[in-house]
C-alpha cells in the first residue's frame, strides 16, 4: 500500500507545526496538505517555508473542503467548532479522522457522531504513550482503593491555553471512576471556590494551574488519613502527543467506520 497521504489543520499551531515536522520526517506517511484559519498570514506560503526552513512542497490554504478532498487521514488539533467541521469533511472523503482537539461539551461530542458512521474517528485528550499507560494505571490504582481515599486530578499546563480541566485531566478523571465502578458524570465535583464546605466522600475533584510555556503535567493523588499515593506523567517536548497522532493515523488505514482512542490503537 502506498504511504498514506496526511493532511494538517490548524497548521501554523503549536500542534500543527509539530505534527508537520513529524509526518515531513517520516519514512510511513506524506504530507499533502495544510489547512489553517481564514485570514491567516500563512495562507498561500510553502509551509516548510512558513515554519523558517526549506520549501516542502505543500501550500497552506484556508480551503479546508479542498485540502481534505485527497487525505488518507486527517490530523486535527484545532477548537471545538473548527474539529466539528473538519469531521463531516473528513468523512464525506472517507478519510482516518485524528482529533487531538480538547475542551468539547457534552453535546459536541454528540454531534461528532454522524461522522463516525462513514469514517474512523480515533480522538484522546492525549495521544502520548506514557498518558494512555497512566490512565490504566489509574484505573487498577482507584479500584485497589476504597472510598476512604480521596482522588484529585491536579494539571499544569502553559498560559495559551483555552480550556480546563485538560483533556488528559478528565481521562485521568474518567479512569479513577471506572475504577470505582461509575462514570465521571457521577463523582465529579465541580470548581471550588469560596465556602465550599468539606470534601464529599467518593468525589473526583480537578486543579488547574496555568503558567509560563509548560507543556503538560497531571498528578492523580489518592489522599487518606497518614499516606497518599501519587502517580505523575510530565510531558517535556510536545513530539510526543504528534508522534501518538501519526500513529493513530496509520494504524486507521485498515479500520472500519466507528469511535476509536489511543488504548485501542495502543492496544492497552
Ligand atoms: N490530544 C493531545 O495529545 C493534545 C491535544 N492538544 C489540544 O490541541 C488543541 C490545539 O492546541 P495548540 O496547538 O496548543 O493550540 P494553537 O492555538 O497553537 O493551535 C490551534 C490552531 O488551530 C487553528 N484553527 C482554529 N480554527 C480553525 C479553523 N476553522 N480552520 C483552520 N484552523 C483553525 C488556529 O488558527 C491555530 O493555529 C487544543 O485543544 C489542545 O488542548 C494539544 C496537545 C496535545
Ligand atoms: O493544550 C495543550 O497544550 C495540551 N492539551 C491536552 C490536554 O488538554 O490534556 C494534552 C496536553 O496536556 C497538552
Amino acid at each position: 500500500m502506498d504511504k498514506p497521504g496526511i493532511v494538517i489543520t490548524g497548521a501554523s499551531g503549536r500542534m500543527g507545526q509539530m505534527l508537520m515536522r513529524t509526518v515531513l520526517a517520516s519514512d510511513q506517511a506524506r504530507l499533502v496538505g495544510a489547512v489553517v484559519r481564514p485570514g491567516s498570514g500563512w495562507i498561500g506560503r510553502d509551509v516548510g517555508e512558513a515554519m523558517g526552513g526549506a520549501p516542502v512542497g505543500v501550500i497552506a490554504t484556508d480551503d479546508a473542503v479542498e485540502a481534505i478532498a485527497p487525505a488518507q487521514a486527517v490530523i486535527d488539533f484545532t477548537t471545538p467548532e473548527a474539529t466539528l467541521a473538519f469531521a463531516e469533511l473528513t468523512a464525506q472523503a472517507r478519510a482516518v479522522h485524528v482529533i487531538g482537539t480538547t475542551g468539547f461539551s457534552d453535546a459536541q461530542l454528540v454531534a461528532l457522531k454522524p461522522a463516525a458512521r462513514h469514517a474512523p474517528i480515533i480522538r484522546a485528550g492525549n495521544m502520548s504513550l506514557g498518558v494512555n499507560l497512566l490512565v490504566g494505571l489509574t484505573r487498577k490504582v482507584a479500584a485497589a482503593l476504597g472510598e476512604d481515599w480521596d482522588i484529585e486530578v491536579v494539571e499544569a499546563h502553559h498560559n495559551r491555553k483555552v480550556d480546563a480541566p485538560s483533556g488528559t485531566a478528565l481521562m485521568l478523571g474518567e479512569a479513577a471512576a471506572e475504577g470505582r465502578g461509575t462514570t465521571l458524570a457521577d463523582l465529579r465535583t465541580p470548581a471550588r471556590e469560596g465556602i465550599t464546605g468539606a470534601r464529599e466522600k467518593g468525589s473526583i475533584g480537578f486543579a488547574a494551574i496555568r503558567g509560563g510555556d509548560v507543556v503538560g503535567e497531571h498528578d492523580v493523588i489518592f489522599a487518606t488519613a497518614g499516606e497518599r499515593v501519587v502517580l505523575r506523567h510530565l510531558a517535556t517536548d510536545r513530539a510526543i502527543f504528534a508522534r501518538g497522532a501519526l500513529r493513530a493515523a496509520i494504524w486507521g488505514q485498515d479500520k472500519g467506520p466507528g469511535e476509536y482512542d489511543m488504548a485501542d490503537v495502543l492496544g492497552l
